[in-house]
């Protein structure tokens, strides 16, 4: 089942399977001790974002992409890996329903959520590509804000997103608002690995060399 949210905004529930989650949920647990080691961004004003994120090919700190992780260790970050790009051209695939080899993600944000983390409503606008933004989504639920490209408020559409999930934006909703206001504690399936928490992967493009 493939439910258009908005256009070009694509909700593919259930898309990953146990096993794909669990090759995931075991990556992610790699990268997270290294080169640079998961943790909570900073923001510019100082405030401190609640989910823990690392990031592969390039490092995301608020509000630019660099190759080192300047605000953390002032490593290199890991590679983005080629199956990680066949997942996505995947992923664009089903969600689209057309060909998608050109699609080359060269930066995954790994996001986790504890009990109590959330996402503040934003658009991902950091990247000089307006290629879809590819979000795959393992253990707790929760719940997926997506608004529209002008305000941080309504009209937006509330979904919710559990393990194996796939939501993909782009075209007219690349740039819209979206946020995480709230995980559902022990939804989780703990087969993929994840105890608790919940794990989310946005594979993207930025559009820079
Ligand atoms: O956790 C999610 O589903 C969304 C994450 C997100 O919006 C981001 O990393 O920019
Ligand atoms: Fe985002």
């Amino acid at each position: 089942m493939i439910r258009e949210i908005a256009p070009g905004a694509v909700h593919v529930p259930g898309w990953l399977t146990i096993d794909e989650q669990r090759h995931l949920v075991q990556a992610c647990r790699a990268w997270a001790t290294g080169p640079v080691p998961i943790r909570h961004t900073v923001l510019p004003r100082g405030g401190v974002m609640s989910v823990r994120t690392v990031c592969l090919g390039w490092h995301w700190q608020p509000y630019k992409y660099t190759r080192h992780a300047h605000d953390v260790n002032g490593r290199q970050v890991a590679d983005f890996p080629e199956w990680l790009g066949d997942l996505g051209r995947r992923a664009l695939e089903e969600a689209y329903g057309r060909p998608s080899e050109a699609y080359a993600p060269d930066t995954a944000l790994i996001n986790f959520y504890d009990g109590q983390a959330k996402m503040g409503m934003h658009q991902d606008k950091d990247e000089k590509s307006d290629a879809p933004v590819v979000s795959l989504s393992i253990g707790d639920t929760c719940l997926f804000r997506f608004g529209n490209t002008e305000t941080r408020g309504r009209p937006y559409t509330d979904v919710q997103l559990a393990s194996g999930d796939l939501f993909v934006f782009g075209g007219p909703s690349r740039f819209a608002y979206h946020g995480v206001p709230k995980v559902y504690p022990g939804t989780g399936d703990p087969a993929t690995g994840l105890a608790s928490g919940r794990l989310n992967l946005t594979l993207r493009v930025t559009g820079l060399a």
